[in-house]
């Protein structure tokens, strides 16, 4: 019964945002970490080029991975046409138990499929487990030490349809330089760097869009 931080973020979309409203879900959870915890969602300025880059794309198979409490989740979710689907990554547990009442509470559910469980696993099940062909969308927002190697998971089990974009968060910022060294040098990729700040805080942080070639 003991209060977390994710307890208290998901006390306080309960507390003044509208059930099925996502904005007020993403605006409750902003307020939340600018005024009384900070929190390592992606926030609203990166959050605003997650949203371009959803809404340009319009992908139909999405894979998030690090779920958090599900604010960047309800962000990709309430963009996705009807019929698109969005899975994402949860290692720690209680984070997924708050993710899953921040999704339902925003009514974006039937759009979402969290699992739980470590990513490296759970890659390579993608295909027979949860019926997916490839990945049009990944946004990488897990530990900072996965990002490589699970991209090389994705590469390796033909999960990146040509043309799909895989979009890092806190590339700077806690920085991925591995990541960033090979995405950046892969002939295999068009990566292009949008300069932001780490939420909530004027730091330097930034977001890696990449564009997998095939
Ligand atoms: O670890 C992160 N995510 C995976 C969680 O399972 C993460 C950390 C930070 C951060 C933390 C502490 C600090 F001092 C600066 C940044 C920020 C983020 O956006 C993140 O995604
Ligand atoms: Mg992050």
């Amino acid at each position: 019964t003991r209060s977390t931080r994710p307890k208290r973020l998901l006390r306080a979309v309960q507390k003044n945002a509208t059930r099925g409203d996502p904005l007020s879900v993403i605006s409750a959870i902003d307020h939340f970490c600018r005024h009384s915890e900070w929190a390592m969602n992606v926030g609203d300025e990166k959050g605003s080029i997650l949203d371009s880059v959803v809404s340009e794309l319009n992908p139909n198979t999405s894979l998030e991975l690090g779920t958090y409490c599900g604010y960047s989740t309800v962000r990709i979710a309430r963009l996705l046409p009807p019929g698109a689907r969005l899975i994402t990554l949860e290692f720690n547990p209680d984070y997924a138990a708050v993710a899953r009442q921040v999704i339902s509470w925003a009514g974006v559910q039937d759009k979402v499929e969290l699992v739980e469980g470590p990513s490296g696993d759970l890659i390579p099940q993608m295909k027979e487990r949860f019926g997916v062909e490839t990945f049009d969308f990944v946004f990488l927002d897990h530990w900072k030490d996965r990002y490589l190697p699970d991209t090389n998971l994705l590469e390796e089990c033909g999960l990146l349809r040509k043309g799909a974009v895989l979009l890092a968060d806190n590339v700077i910022c806690p920085g991925t330089p591995e990541y960033l060294a090979y995405i950046r040098n892969s002939p295999r990729y068009e990566s292009r760097y949008f300069q932001s700040h780490l939420e909530y805080t004027k730091v330097e942080d930034g977001l890696e869009k990449s564009v997998f070639l095939g």
